[in-house]
């Protein structure tokens, strides 16, 4: 059987349904393929469950610390890792079907299940069937990588999927890759109750951050009993009666860690491999991800790529942002384009880390003239008032403009409070108007104006 439709998208993640919407609102009729899961990555084994589950470990630990605040818990502290993945289902389930229901309602999108692929630049052969559209929109998505480390393919191994799904903390887990992943899962885990270790190749944590980041996230994940290996550059894994033990050194004379579970953390890779992209013809990179230009068109005409698989963000929020510009571009006649947005993200560790724009080493390695202000979360009242004063806040501004050029707020509400500045790089507003402004205290953002007010010269 064949189908015709003005539009089709490949995966129902997070661009691929909004599309689908706006297109099926402007009297197209569209289908959206999903091979596997409403909501792909970021509902089902991403966000969502992720951060569910940081809330479950962020009681326990505040549990464990209620004498801090006066008050007493009678008894020992129990985790009931059931309950936990239990909740963290609900909220994942819910949003999912929240997004089911919201597109079998929409009027001209058939939501097709099923695996797709190309079998002509205009052409996806999905369950046997053909479907044809001069608009083709890929939402594909990606999933853990595996590399090929010795004894890997001998070892049962976790991804950041069938993690989610043990109902028993492990006894011991080996966590390899330390950034967003990562470390994510080694503060839940630990939390919950597991001994943690996290192996990781580079000489630091979330080594895309300035020095004294990946320094303070190591220190207080440290303080709450995870340990870690770092300069891993050789890992290989051995089965050892019920246990796995993940070497991190070639050296053999260094003791190998010894895991219930190894987690394997090391980066994502775009599911390009199964799409048959080479019959339509779209050019990938070296690494699998699909090229596009500044409007997310690739370089076959009528097929546009959105999302992780395009290689040009890594997060839902690009993800979604991918979506907007291709809809302001095709139905609001509007110009945005990738170049339009600033990089910002969190690490949802506790405290978090919320980041904007360049990092301090960026801004030297660029040869910018800048000036960089920071302020430890203990000289921040709403933090103290809270009992969590771990982190710190720290701006670096162009010291020709006096505007952002990037920002990190490592602590308590610091993913929240980060937006801040955000919207003021956005809007190119300066470090002398922040300072000038009028916050609400007692908040972490009503620091910024003394932030601004505080701005030095780099230390040579
Ligand atoms: C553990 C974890 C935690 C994360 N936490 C955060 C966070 O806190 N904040 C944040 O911003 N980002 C987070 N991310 C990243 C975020 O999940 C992704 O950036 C986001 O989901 C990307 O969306 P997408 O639409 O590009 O792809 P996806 O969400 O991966 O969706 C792609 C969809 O396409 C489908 N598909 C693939 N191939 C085909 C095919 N051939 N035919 C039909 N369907 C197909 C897939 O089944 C999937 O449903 C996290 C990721 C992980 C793994
Ligand atoms: N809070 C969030 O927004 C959030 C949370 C989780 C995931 N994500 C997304 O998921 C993506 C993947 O996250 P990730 O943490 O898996 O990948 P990543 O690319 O951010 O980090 C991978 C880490 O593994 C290390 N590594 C790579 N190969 C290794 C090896 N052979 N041995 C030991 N260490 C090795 C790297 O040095 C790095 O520190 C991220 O790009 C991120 O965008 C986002």
């Amino acid at each position: 059987m064949e189908q015709t439709f003005d539009a089709i998208v490949i995966g129902a993640g997070q661009a691929g349904p909004a599309l689908a919407a706006r297109l099926a609102e402007a009297g197209r009729k569209v289908a959206i393929i999903e091979r596997h899961l409403v909501g792909g990555t970021c509902v089902n084994t991403g966000c969502t469950p992720t951060k569910a589950m940081v809330a479950s470990a962020y009681a326990a630990h505040l549990a464990r610390r209620s004498g801090d605040y006066g008050v007493k818990i009678a008894g020992p502290l129990a985790i009931d890792m059931a309950a936990v993945k239990a909740r963290k289902d609900v909220i994942s389930g819910n949003s999912r079907r929240n997004n089911e229901n919201w597109l079998a309602g929409i009027e001209g999108v058939s939501l097709i299940r099923g695996h797709a692929r190309f079998t002509g630049p205009h052409e996806v052969e999905v369950n046997g069937q053909t479907l044809r559209a001069p608009q083709i929109f890929l939402n594909v998505g990606g999933r853990a990588a595996t590399p090929d480390m010795p004894g890997l393919g001998k070892i049962d191994y976790l991804t950041n999927s069938s993690l989610l799904e043990l109902d028993e903390v492990p006894k011991r887990l080996i966590v390899i890759g330390g950034s967003y992943i990562g470390l994510e899962f080694a503060q839940i885990f630990r939390r919950l109750g597991a001994e943690v270790t996290v192996v990781e190749m580079s000489p630091r944590i979330v080594a895309r951050e300035d020095e004294e980041v990946s320094a303070a996230v190591q220190s207080f994940l440290e303080e709450e009993g995870i340990r870690f290996r770092l300069n891993a550059e050789c890992i290989s894994f051995e089965k050892r009666g019920d246990d796995i033990a993940a070497a991190a050194t070639c050296a053999s004379d260094e003791p190998a860690e010894i895991g219930s579970h190894v987690l394997l953390a090391v980066g994502r890779r775009p599911n390009t491999d199964d799409l048959g992209l080479d019959t339509a013809g779209v050019a990938l990179d070296q690494r699998g991800y699909v090229v596009v230009d500044e409007e997310l068109r690739t370089n076959v005409e009528g097929i546009w790529a959105l999302g992780d698989c395009n290689g040009r963000g890594a997060f839902t929020h690009t993800a979604y942002n991918d979506f907007e510009i291709v809809a302001a571009i095709l139905l609001d006649g509007d110009s945005r384009r990738l170049g339009d947005r600033f990089p910002v993200y969190a690490l949802y560790t506790d405290p978090p880390l919320g980041r904007v724009g360049m990092t301090e080493a960026q801004a030297r390695e660029k040869g910018l003239p800048y000036k960089v202000a920071t302020r430890p979360m203990t000289r921040v009242g709403r933090a103290v008032e809270k009992g969590e004063t771990k982190g710190f806040m720290k701006a670096v501004i162009d010291a020709r403009t006096d505007r952002i050029l990037g920002a990190a707020v490592l602590g308590v509400g610091g993913d929240e409070a980060v937006h801040g500045l955000l919207y003021a790089m956005q809007g190119g507003v300066t470090a002398d108007t922040i300072r000038r402004t009028t916050p609400i205290h007692p908040t972490v953002a009503e620091l910024f104006p003394t932030l601004m007010g505080s701005l030095q010269p780099p230390e040579s």
